[in-house]
């Protein structure tokens, strides 16, 4: 090896929701992703992990093998933060993995306790039956995907949720981006009159002026999801002023120093989120999420999406390697 040079190795998985999600972009039953390992000339090794989310303007799977075959096993450090914006997903995940050389040890399956964690609740009606067992298990904070029926009929649902969920029992609305401004104001009314109870609207209209416009006429918050994925996105939101929520999923933000240099120096109001990576992707967004912590209370941390996927076998990390790939 040249000096300098760290070796490249990945592994594609797939893993299969339980159930598909369902939101406004229509139903999600697989999660492929890549796992990067980069070794040092120390023989050190680093993990990564990439996720794509096309439908919110990542790299696709394909696009990311073909970044990584183009590596032909070596890439630099100076190679590295050349990786361009159009592959945000390979950026987070060769930062991390370059990062994680200094710990040289093999990420492992971790749990958060559940008060931390906002338990992500099915669409539509089931909704009714679905937030039991997270609320037995702890959790306080759930997020529920809307937009994805009638106003009409989410509405009566909202009503008969709050109805049910015991009063500690905190909401989060994810629209997707496919609300009217009618019915994004309607909402907006509801939650304001369901007191303290929605904790904000995640992306209820696909453009940001017309949140912009609709915000200060609402006590709860918009947070922006979508039109904050690409880092030249959230740049220009918060240059443009935008005073609510931002939703960041780290594992498809591109670099996530860049991330946390921005979070820090405009003192964002955060919520990370999971792309249901794995735990490696999932523990270098974390670590984001620890420094990226504003003082006096962090959010509830949108990764309660466990129960979704089946569950990965023991040594899954160790199992990627022993296979050809
Ligand atoms: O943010 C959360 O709490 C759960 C994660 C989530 O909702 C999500 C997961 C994958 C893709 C899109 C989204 C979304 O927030 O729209
Ligand atoms: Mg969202």
């Amino acid at each position: 090896m040249r000096s300098n040079r760290l070796n490249v190795q990945f592994r594609y998985y797939e893993r299969n929701f339980v159930r598909p999600l369902q939101t406004s972009y229509g139903s999600w039953a697989k999660r492929e992703g890549i796992v990067v390992r980069l070794r040092d000339e120390a023989n050190r090794f680093g993990w990564g992990e990439i996720a794509p989310l096309p439908w919110f303007g990542t790299e696709t799977l394909e696009q990311a093998i073909a970044f990584l075959r183009s590596l032909d096993g070596e890439i630099s450090p100076a190679q590295l933060w050349q990786i361009p914006d159009t592959l945000p997903c390979c950026q987070f995940a060769l930062e991390s993995a370059f990062k994680s050389l200094a710990n040289d040890r093999e990420p492992t399956p971790f749990t958060l306790p559940p008060d931390r964690l906002a338990a992500l609740l099915p669409a539509g009606e089931r909704v009714l039956s679905s937030w039991q067992n997270p609320w037995t298990a702890g959790h306080r904070t759930f997020k529920w995907k809307i937009g994805v029926f009638t106003s009409e009929l989410e509405w009566g649902w909202f009503a008969q949720l709050l109805g049910n969920l015991p009063p500690e029992g905190r909401l989060r609305l994810d629209a997707n981006g496919a609300l009217t401004e009618a019915a994004c104001r309607g909402w907006l009314e509801r939650c304001d009159g369901a007191g303290d109870r929605v904790e904000f609207l995640e992306q209820p209209l696909a453009q940001v002026a017309p949140m912009q416009a609709i915000a200060p006429h609402f006590r709860t918050p918009i947070a922006l999801d979508e039109s904050v994925t690409q880092f030249k996105h959230l740049q220009a939101a918060v240059q443009g002023g935008w005073r609510g929520l931002f939703v960041l999923k780290p594992s498809i933000a591109g670099f996530p120093s860049r991330l946390q240099a921005t979070i820090q120096t405009r003192g964002l109001d955060c919520v990370f989120s999971s792309v249901f990576e794995s735990f490696v992707g999932q523990g270098a967004a974390l670590r984001l999420a620890e420094v990226g912590a504003r003082p006096g209370g962090a959010r509830a941390l949108g990764f309660g999406v466990g129960s979704w996927l089946d569950p990965l076998p023991p040594r899954w990390l160790a199992g990627l390697w022993n296979r050809r790939s």
